[in-house]
C-alpha cells in the first residue's frame, strides 16, 4: 500500500546562539531570549505592538548581523541571529532545496527541522499537526554533512547493522530490504567493498555518501533531512546523487528536504521548490521559476539560460535591500492598521512568508499557545502510544557490540596488542598477591606486599612512568590510525 507522504511546515523559527564573550552592551532581550515570543503570543491580535517589536527585532538583528556569530562581522560575542523569523512547506513527492551562501543558517535549519536543536520561538507541524519529537524521528531520516561510518565495514554491512538497529523484520526480509536498498542506491558493484575513509582507503566518496543516505533511509521514512549531500564530489555525482533522491521522492512519496551550497544547472532543474536563505532570513520561498519572475520584478535583468539560483547568490545584496524594503513597508502598513483597528492585511503586498503567516494564523494561535511552554516540537497530550522501537535495549547492545567487534578484529594488531596488555597488568598484579590465605595472617601479608611494592614502585617510578607514556603512545599511534574508537562514538 502506498504511504500518503509528510507535509512537512515549519512557522516563526527565530534561532539564536549564546557565544562565549559576553557583549558588555547587553540587551534586555539577551537576558532573555523568550521575550520576542511572549509578547507575541500573549497579544496576538495587537497589531501596533507586534509591529513594534519587530522593528526592535529587525534593529536588534541588524546589531546583531554586525556584531554576533552568524554574521559576516563576527568577533566580539554575545548573541547571535542565525535564523530569523524562517517559515517553510516542504511537501511530499517533492525536493525542498535549501539554497543560499555559507554562513546563511542551512545546517542550522535542517538540525531544527530533524529535531536535533530547539530554536527559542517557532512551531512545526506534519499534516498539519504539531509535531511529536519521538514520532518525527522514527518516519524521519537524517543524513548529516560528514559521513560517520565504520571504515572497515563493507558497504552491504553497514547497510545490514543499520537495518538491524531500525527494522523490526526475519533476517531473511532484513537481507532482501538491503538487497534492494543497494540497487536503488546504485551500490552493488562495491557491496563487498570496505566504506574506508581519510585513512583506510575504501569507497568513492560520492559512493559513500550514498552509503550515509542508505543508513538513513532503510526504515523507509517518509522524511528525509540532507544537510549538503553533495559536499565535496563533483558535478557528475553530485547530479546522480540529487536524481537517485528525486526518484525516491516521485517514486515513494517522500518528502526529501535537503541543503545545497551552489547547485549546477542541470541539479537545480530536479528540485520542486526552494529556501533561499542568507543571514539567516527566508528572500524567497517557491518555485525556480518564480525566483526568475521575482528577480525580474525587482529589476535584475536575466541573462539567456543562465543558473537562477547562481545568478540570485550574484545578486544577493539588491534582494537583500528589497526584501528589507518589503519588509519595512509591511511593517509601515501593519502599525496603520492597528491604529484604524483593521483586521486584515492588503493581500496584494504581502511577501510569501507573511502570506504563510496569514493562512496558518488561526491554526498557530491555538497550536503555539498548546506549545510554546514546551520545547519545540514537543506534543503536549500525553505520548498514547509510546515510541516503540525495532529494538529492546539489550538486542541494540548486541547489534552495537557486534559492529564493533568486527571493525575491531579487522583491526588485528590493535586486537592483539590490547590482549596483550590487559593479561600483562593481570599477570603483573595476580602474582603481587598470589598464594594469600584468607585468614588474619594472610591479611598481614597482604599489608606486608603491598607496602613492599608501594616502595619498590616508588623507588622505580621514573622507570615506570618513562615506559608507561611510551606504552600508551604505542596504543594511541594504532588508534588514531584507525579511528574506531572515534568512529563508534559517533555512530552510537
Ligand atoms: N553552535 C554554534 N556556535 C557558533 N556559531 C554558530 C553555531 N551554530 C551556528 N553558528 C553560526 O551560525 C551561522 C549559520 O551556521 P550554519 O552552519 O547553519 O550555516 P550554513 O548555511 O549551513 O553554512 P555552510 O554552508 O558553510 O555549512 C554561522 O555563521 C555559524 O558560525
Amino acid at each position: 500500500m502506498k504511504k500518503q507522504g509528510s507535509e512537512i511546515e515549519a512557522v516563526g523559527i527565530n534561532y539564536k546562539i549564546h557565544t562565549h564573550n559576553n557583549n558588555k552592551n547587553n540587551r534586555s532581550d539577551q537576558k532573555n531570549p523568550f521575550k520576542i515570543l511572549s509578547q507575541n503570543q500573549r497579544q496576538p491580535l495587537d497589531h501596533q505592538k507586534q509591529a513594534k517589536v519587530a522593528v526592535a527585532v529587525e534593529e536588534d538583528d541588524h546589531d546583531i548581523l554586525v556584531a554576533g556569530a552568524g554574521s559576516e562581522g563576527g568577533g566580539r560575542g554575545g548573541v547571535g541571529q542565525v535564523l530569523k523569523d524562517v517559515n517553510l512547506r516542504a511537501r511530499p513527492w517533492e525536493i525542498l532545496a535549501i539554497v543560499g551562501p555559507s554562513g546563511a543558517g542551512k545546517s542550522s535549519l535542517l538540525e531544527i527541522l530533524a529535531g536535533k536543536i530547539t530554536p527559542q520561538t517557532g512551531s512545526m507541524f506534519v499534516n498539519q499537526k504539531p509535531v511529536d519529537k519521538a514520532q518525527f524521528k522514527k518516519v524521519s531520516g537524517y543524513v548529516t554533512q560528514k559521513d560517520t561510518l565504520f571504515p572497515l565495514l563493507t558497504v552491504e554491512e553497514t547497510l545490514m547493522f543499520s537495518a538491524k538497529l531500525r527494522l523490526r523484520v526475519p533476517p531473511a526480509q532484513l537481507s532482501s530490504r538491503v538487497k534492494a536498498l543497494i540497487e536503488e542506491l546504485g551500490l552493488s558493484q562495491v557491496a563487498r567493498a570496505r566504506v574506508g575513509d581519510d585513512r583506510v582507503r575504501g569507497i568513492s566518496g560520492g559512493e559513500r555518501r550514498r552509503v550515509s543516505i542508505g543508513v538513513d533511509v532503510i526504515h523507509d521514512p517518509e522524511v528525509l533531512i540532507l544537510d549538503e549531500p553533495t559536499s565535496g564530489l563533483d558535478s557528475t555525482s553530485a547530479l546522480q546523487i540529487i536524481d537517485m533522491l528525486k526518484s525516491m521522492a516521485e517514486t515513494r512519496g517522500r518528502t526529501v528536504i535537503l541543503s545545497i551550497h551552489q547547485p549546477g544547472f542541470r541539479i537545480v532543474k530536479l528540485f520542486n521548490s526552494i529556501v533561499f536563505l542568507a543571514k539567516g532570513s527566508v528572500l524567497h520561498h517557491g518555485t525556480v521559476d518564480q525566483l526568475g519572475l521575482n528577480l525580474r520584478l525587482m529589476g535584475l535583468e536575466l541573462p539567456l539560460h543562465v543558473n537562477l539560483v547562481e545568478f540570485a547568490m550574484d545578486s544577493i545584496e539588491t534582494i537583500q535591500k528589497h526584501h528589507q524594503q518589503q519588509h519595512r513597508q509591511h511593517l509601515n502598513t501593519a502599525e496603520g492598521e492597528g491604529e484604524g483597528e483593521g483586521e486584515t492585511s492588503p493581500s496584494g503586498k504581502l511577501t510569501l512568508q507573511q502570506l504563510f503567516q496569514e493562512s496558518n494564523k488561526e491554526q498557530s494561535s491555538i497550536k503555539v499557545n498548546n506549545l510554546h511552554h514546551e520545547e519545540m516540537g514537543i506534543n503536549n497530550k500525553p505520548n498514547q502510544d509510546s515510541p516503540d522501537f525495532a529494538n529492546s535495549r539489550l538486542q541494540e547492545t548486541i547489534i552495537l557490540t557486534h559492529r564493533f567487534s568486527k571493525n575491531i578484529f579487522r583491526t588485528k594488531e590493535l586486537f592483539a596488542c590490547r590482549t596483550i596488555q590487559m593479561l600483562v597488568s593481570g599477570l603483573v598484579l595476580g602474582s603481587i598477591f598470589y598464594d594469600l590465605k584468607h585468614d588474619l595472617t594472610g591479611a598481614e601479608e597482604r599489608r606486608t606486599r603491598a607496602k613492599f611494592h608501594r616502595g619498590k614502585l616508588r623507588h622505580r617510578g621514573r622507570h615506570g612512568i618513562v615506559l608507561s607514556l611510551l606504552w600508551l603512545l604505542h596504543i594511541k599511534a594504532w588508534d588514531s590510525k584507525l579511528l574506531d574508537f572515534h568512529a563508534l562514538h559517533i555512530a552510537v
